[in-house]
């Protein structure tokens, strides 16, 4: 039996159990072997090399954004609108086959945007072309789901279930639930506050299917059975996602505002001489292109650093972009970021901008700098090097030649 067989035979069991207190421990063991199988599927069948079919396109620019949607919601129609690349859109479905690649210039910086080709669902199983898609949607930054305001919000529920069978967390943070595998030394189970989904022995169970006999357990919040399994397989992606509803042209002004008050949702019309005749762009919340752009770099969470030389102004023109995925952009990025040696030589920076307390602030390598902060490093002297000889080359310091090198005989 395939591996899709079986996770069809187990979701069919579950549904078939009813759920109480007496099935729980049963049920939570059915959902780890389902993890578990469809970690198994996405590993790339041996022998094959992946991609190779038009979806490897070389990253570029300071972030990535897919567009993923069923087809024919106008995912190709809104790339040509927002980059210039031109993707061939239709009314038939499928046009697009593979992944086509625009960039968007926004804020002194450059995001790429991927048109893909529209999934269906069973995209997680490997039908049409749902794997590279979604292969190429885990390699992005930020998702954007796009998705046609005439149809069935169904369509979104579809999606989402899609992306999370692969291991995708859309808006979704990390559980807080802290998680160690050990040698030896057996399970222990703790929890900082009283839990209502998960208790010892259920926890004790799956890991017991996942052949886990020593770890270290601490829940950190009532989570779930599902949080529990996210946790031990350990490769999740959690993503910002946006939810776009196109086509507004074709639907009522009041339908247009219940889907724009919805979190992370933006509503659009590619058809803008439409949108323009039903008045749809006179509503407050649709201020199309840009509102999109304004909603997508909010999420993207990127940091724009200038440098300053001493005494002169930074280009505005040409910041550092940083991204802020590890839970915020510290001084010490910054200083990676411009050369992997740097740190070391840095004795303090000067910081002008939101982060800064005073203009211009004196600051360390563990200071948060915000978007648009102006940085200007002040590098320590040879002198205060500690001794530490950075200048010297280590291979003409006497000190360091060793004994060995002292006797071997001149190479002549
Ligand atoms: N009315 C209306 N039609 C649109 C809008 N955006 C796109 N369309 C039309 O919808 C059809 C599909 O557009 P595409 O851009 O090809 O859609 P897609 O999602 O790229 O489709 P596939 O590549 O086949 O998955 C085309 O006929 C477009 O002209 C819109 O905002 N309003
Ligand atoms: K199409
Ligand atoms: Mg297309």
């Amino acid at each position: 039996m395939g591996i899709i067989e079986r996770i069809k035979e187990i979701e069919a069991e579950m549904a078939r159990t009813q759920k109480n207190k007496a099935t729980e421990y049963h049920l939570g063991q059915l959902k780890a072997k389902i993890a578990k199988l469809r970690t198994q599927l996405l590993e790339p069948p041996k022998g094959s090399s992946a991609g190779g079919d038009g979806f490897e396109v070389t990253k570029f620019g300071h972030g990535r954004v897919a567009l993923i949607g069923f087809p024919s919601v106008g995912k190709s129609t809104l790339l040509t609108m927002l980059t210039g690349t031109h993707s061939e859109a239709a009314s038939y479905e499928f046009t697009t086959l593979t992944c086509i690649p625009g960039i968007i210039h926004y804020n002194d910086t450059k995001i790429q945007l991927l048109d893909l080709p529209g999934i269906i669902e069973g995209a997680s199983e490997g039908k049409g072309r749902g794997r590279q898609v979604i292969a190429v949607s885990k390699s992005s930054d930020i998702v954007l789901m796009i998705l046609d305001a005439s149809k069935s919000d169904g369509h979104r529920q579809i999606l989402t279930k899609e992306l999370e069978a692969v291991g995708l967390r859309l808006n979704k943070r990390p559980p807080r639930i802290y998680f160690k595998k050990k040698k030896v030394g057996g399970f222990s189970f703790n929890s900082t506050l009283p839990l209502t989904h998960v208790d010892e022995k259920l926890c004790y169970q799956i890991l017991h299917e996942y052949k886990i006999h020593n770890a270290e357990v601490l829940f950190r919040e009532d989570a779930t059975v599902d949080d529990l399994i996210d946790v031990i397989e350990g490769n999740r992606k959690y993503m910002k996602c946006i939810y776009v509803y196109n086509k507004i042209d074709v639907i009522g002004i009041d339908d247009v505002d219940k889907l724009a008050r919805q979190p992370n949702s933006v509503v659009i019309s590619c058809n803008l001489k439409a949108a323009h005749y039903h008045g749809i762009y006179a509503h407050p919340k649709t201020i199309p292109r840009l509102r999109l752009l304004a909603k997508m770099w909010e999420e993207m969470g990127l940091v724009r650093v200038y440098t300053k030389p001493q005494g002169q102004q930074p280009d505005f023109t040409d910041p550092v972009v940083l991204s802020t995925d590890r839970g915020g952009c510290l001084v010490e990025d910054f200083c990676n970021h411009i050369h992997r040696n740097l740190i070391k030589d840095v004795k303090y920076v000067l910081v002008w901008g939101t982060s800064a307390r005073h203009r211009p602030q004196h600051c360390g390598l563990g200071h948060f700098l915000h978007d648009e902060d102006m940085v200007q490093i002040v590098k320590r002297k040879e002198k205060e090097d500690g001794g530490r000889g950075r200048f010297k080359s280590h291979s003409t310091d006497p000190a360091r030649i060793s004994d060995r090198e002292k006797k071997a005989p001149l190479k002549t």
